[in-house]
């Protein structure tokens, strides 16, 4: 299967009042065309600059210090701002974690999805466009503003426009964090239906391990600013190759609802203010010895999937006899 998406060595930091601080160390993640693709790990790993960095989203203070992101066939750090407008309109589309902020508050739902879909459309397309992301009533939800929807409609409405040029490549930053519970799962249905419809690629950065389990086709795990595992879903999920990947499981089968911020493993993760030159999960980490506090792992593929760990097979092994 092609790539739509393609990040190679991304070295991202946030100049801050303490110095740069890394949130990106090299993250290298494929996202393939077609799939769901699931971007877990704890907050502050670096999903959601990893997310922005593929449209070129980054805030003001992010610097992109090394490293390549290509979206189909865009060099999106190289790309002039022409390019970059065209790759952002066509081709990506973005729903982040509150609609509120996303919607602007003084204009009928109607008009800012019609701003958003190609050419000049008429009510019925608007409507059929709100029909597609599964919004009831779409007359009057054309009629509204956003402040009069719920958190679920508004966020579907955030969906139709993200979608309103069929783009490419959806990406969607934590979709369901800001909804009850009882709606996330009908909201990444709705995802999923579409992408599935659509044939994009759907990118979801996710606390919420067990609703990506349910949905998305391939896990990538994020720590410290790099994809520290990816591969199948339930490859990775269910025997995990990386000890992050198994403490975030651990954690993730307590008794805590879906949805609920992921709360494991002692220990905080890392700030980097450089790049980190050993396993940056070594200090938290049960399988850690000498080698990993003293040489950065490099990607490499154990068992159907790509892990960064020097001992990686120790840990599916184990993860194999006491399955999370
Ligand atoms: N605008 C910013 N200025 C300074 N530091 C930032 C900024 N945005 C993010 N960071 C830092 O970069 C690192 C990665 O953050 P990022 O938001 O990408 O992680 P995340 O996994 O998406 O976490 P969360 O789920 O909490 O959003 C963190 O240490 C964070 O504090």
């Amino acid at each position: 299967m092609s790539d739509i998406a393609k990040a190679s060595g991304v070295v991202v930091s946030y100049r801050t009042s303490r110095g740069a601080l890394r949130a990106l160390d090299g993250a290298d993640l494929a996202v393939r065309a077609g799939e769901t693709l699931a971007v877990v790990g704890e907050s502050g790993s670096g999903k959601s600059t990893l997310g922005m960095a593929m449209g070129r989203v980054l805030p003001a203070e992010a610097e992109h210090e090394a490293g390549r992101i290509e979206v189909d066939g865009t060099d999106v750090f190289a790309a002039g701002a022409e390019t970059l407008r065209a790759l952002r309109r066509d081709k990506l589309g973005f729903v982040f974690q509150n609609p509120m902020t996303a919607l602007d508050p003084t204009m009928r739902v109607g008009r800012q999805v019609a701003r958003a879909m190609p050419g000049r459309p008429g009510d019925g397309e608007i409507a059929a466009q709100l029909t597609r992301a599964e919004l009831p009533d779409p007359a009057r939800v054309m009629r509204a503003y956003p402040h009069e929807l719920s958190g679920g409609m508004a966020q579907r409405v955030v969906i139709a426009i993200a979608i309103a040029r069929s783009p490419r490549l959806l990406i969607a930053d934590e979709p369901t964090a800001s909804l009850d519970a009882s709606i996330r799962e009908k909201v990444m249905a709705t995802l999923r239906r579409l992408r599935d419809e659509s044939g994009a690629s759907l990118l979801v950065l996710s606390h919420d391990l067990r609703l990506m389990a349910r949905h998305a086709d391939r896990v990538a795990v994020m720590y410290g600013g790099r994809v520290v595992e990816i591969g199948p879903s339930a490859q990775v999920l269910e025997h995990p190759a990386h000890p992050y990947t198994r403490a975030l499981l651990a954690a993730a089968s307590g008794s805590e609802q879906p949805g609920e911020r992921l709360e494991p493993i002692a220990g905080t993760p890392p700030t980097l203010m450089g790049r980190c030159e050993a396993c940056s999960f070594a200090p938290r980490c049960a399988f850690s010895r000498d080698k990993c506090s003293k040489v950065r792992p490099e990607p490499r593929k154990v068992a159907g999937r790509e892990v960064i760990c020097h001992f990686a097979e120790e840990v599916l092994e184990s993860s194999k006899e006491a399955p999370q």
